[in-house]
């Protein structure tokens, strides 16, 4: 079994919602991704997301589009990406890693040689922001292949013949998108969200996970009372744009945030 369904396997036994946190890959600079994913784990993280940065991140809100930049401004690619998960995985050979990002830099390196070295540094999954599962002909046989689980999102917006199509296609997880709009938003509705979550849950068993909007522990533990797990970005990465000047505290404000929603999802 891979890590990630083995992390779902786990987390079902115990009665435990998923917590998955999200940070930019190379934010503020590439030298401190790797102490902050552990300091993540530390801190109670059954996921990790890894954002590759890229120029027009267009489901993106401010606070994730400027991380953008100031992994781009060091210029972090995804072969420095590979090596970190690869150092990642020196001290932590099952936490699973997820990279999240768009197409465009998957499609310059090339899809062979993206999964190949994704797989041999140790990545799960992977979610392209900008690629539905019928736009995933070629990619998908490939992260079959290197055994990469291809995750995909799935938004209000979407119908829920659309929604069942990508329900067949997806593994690992089902990324639900709580509300219209960009990653970062203020406003989350549990209840609309919880709607949702039984329409789906009629065409799959994948674990369904949802993001946007989730900030602190109050919000974490509403949604996770009607989710498998709870995604969080924008307010990790809003502490690492806080301490830019001083990177190495921001392990620990890291850890403060996403310490208080596993308390309240485990509470
Ligand atoms: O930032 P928020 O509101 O906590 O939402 C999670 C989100 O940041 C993360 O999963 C993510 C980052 N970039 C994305 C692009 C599309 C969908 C999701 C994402």
């Amino acid at each position: 079994m891979n890590r990630i369904d083995q992390r779902f396997a786990a987390l079902r036994e115990q009665g435990r919602t998923a917590l998955i946190p999200y940070i930019t890959a190379g934010d503020p600079a590439p030298s401190h991704t790797v102490g902050y994913m552990h300091a993540l784990v530390e801190a109670g993280a059954d996921i990790v997301e890894l954002g590759v940065p890229f120029s027009d991140p267009l489901a993106d809100g401010p606070v994730i589009q400027k991380a953008c930049e100031r992994a781009l401004k060091h210029d972090t690619r995804l072969t420095h990406i590979f090596d970190m998960v690869r150092e990642f995985r020196r001290r932590d050979s099952e936490t699973p890693v997820v990279l999240m990002g768009y197409l465009n830099p998957i499609e310059r390196l090339g899809y062979r040689q993206f999964s190949e070295q994704a797989q041999a540094a140790g990545v799960d999954g992977v979610l392209v922001v900008d690629m539905p599962p019928e736009e995933a002909d070629e990619l998908a046989p490939l992260f079959k292949e290197h055994r990469l689980q291809s995750i995909f999102l799935v938004a209000p917006t979407t119908s829920e013949a659309r929604a069942a199509t990508i329900c067949a296609h997806g593994e690992g997880y089902l990324y639900y998108v709580s509300l219209k709009g960009v990653t970062g938003a203020a406003t989350l509705d549990v209840e609309a969200v919880d709607r949702q979550l039984d329409v789906l849950r009629k065409s799959t068993d994948l674990p369904l996970c949802v993001g946007f909007g989730i900030r602190d522990g109050a919000s974490a533990a509403a949604v996770g009372r009607v989710a498998d797990g709870v995604i969080v970005g924008s307010a990790l990465v809003s502490r690492i744009a806080e301490g830019a000047e001083r990177p190495e505290a921001v392990a620990d404000s890291l850890k403060a945030v996403l310490g208080e929603m596993r308390q309240a999802l485990d509470a």
